[in-house]
């Protein structure tokens, strides 16, 4: 075996509205009295914030910032932990579950039984991947995936450093990587890096791909994945 995929999460493997609609209307609620209250997890959010905003901002500031980067869809580090937090309350609550596009559970198993470790990489929360995978729509299709990359692990996702800090830490040379995104700034920075890189182009989305290969889903790979 050689080769891995990486996937994006939201408007590659699961429907924007799964994430804009009922993710974020859940998070946006409670970021106030998650930092205001001291919940678990958050003084390192605070922290983060304010290595960002200066060490002196008091807690209004803190908390303005969050909900702005949050109206903004801002991908800085502290507000995305922080939604991992939030949102773990609600999938242990049974009040959220994770949605993927029904082509995702089948190209998933087929990378597997080929051998093909399947990667995550994606600006939520590594905890907030694993609770989204663990409780989707088709069941829990965590034992399918090799690991996660975010924006602290991997880094922003449309700098091709970031790509490259990946592709060391899976141990796979660039080349031999495919990269699913709905994002063409994301497949850019990728390619940039040395990867493959492959445009998802979901129902109702008009993204320009430019110079990248297109899928409508991920069956239409087909083997051509056999990077894979
Ligand atoms: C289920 S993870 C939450 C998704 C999220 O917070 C986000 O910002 C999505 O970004 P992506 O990089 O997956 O497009
Ligand atoms: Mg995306």
């Amino acid at each position: 075996m050689s080769g891995a995929v990486v996937l994006d999460i939201e408007g590659t493997v699961s429907p924007l509205s799964a994430v804009h609609d009922v993710l974020f209307p859940y998070a946006r609620e409670r970021i106030e009295s998650w930092v205001r209250e001291d919940r678990p997890g958050t003084p390192a959010v605070t922290a983060g914030v304010r290595g960002m905003l200066g060490e002196r901002a008091g807690l209004d500031q803190v908390v303005a910032a969050l909900l702005d980067w949050h109206d903004e869809n801002a991908k800085h580090s502290p507000l995305k932990t922080l939604h991992g937090l939030i949102w773990e309350q609600g999938f242990l609550a049974g009040e959220l579950a994770g949605q993927v596009y029904p082509d995702v559970p089948p190209a998933l198993a087929g990378w597997r039984r080929r051998g093909t470790p399947c990667w995550i990489y994606s600006s939520g929360s590594v905890l907030a991947q694993r609770l989204w995978f663990s409780r989707t729509d088709h069941g829990d299709l965590t034992g399918h995936l090799a690991g996660h990359f975010d924006t602290v692990n991997g880094g922003p996702k449309r700098e091709p450093a970031s790509y490259r800090r990946i592709a060391a830490e899976i141990g796979t040379p660039g080349a031999d990587i495919l990269f699913l995104s709905d994002s063409r700034a994301e497949l850019d920075a990728a390619r940039a890096a040395g990867w493959r890189a492959v445009g998802v182009r979901r129902p109702g989305t008009t993204a320009d791909f430019g110079p990248h290969p297109v899928v409508a889903d991920l069956g239409a790979l087909g083997t051509a994945t056999e990077v894979a």
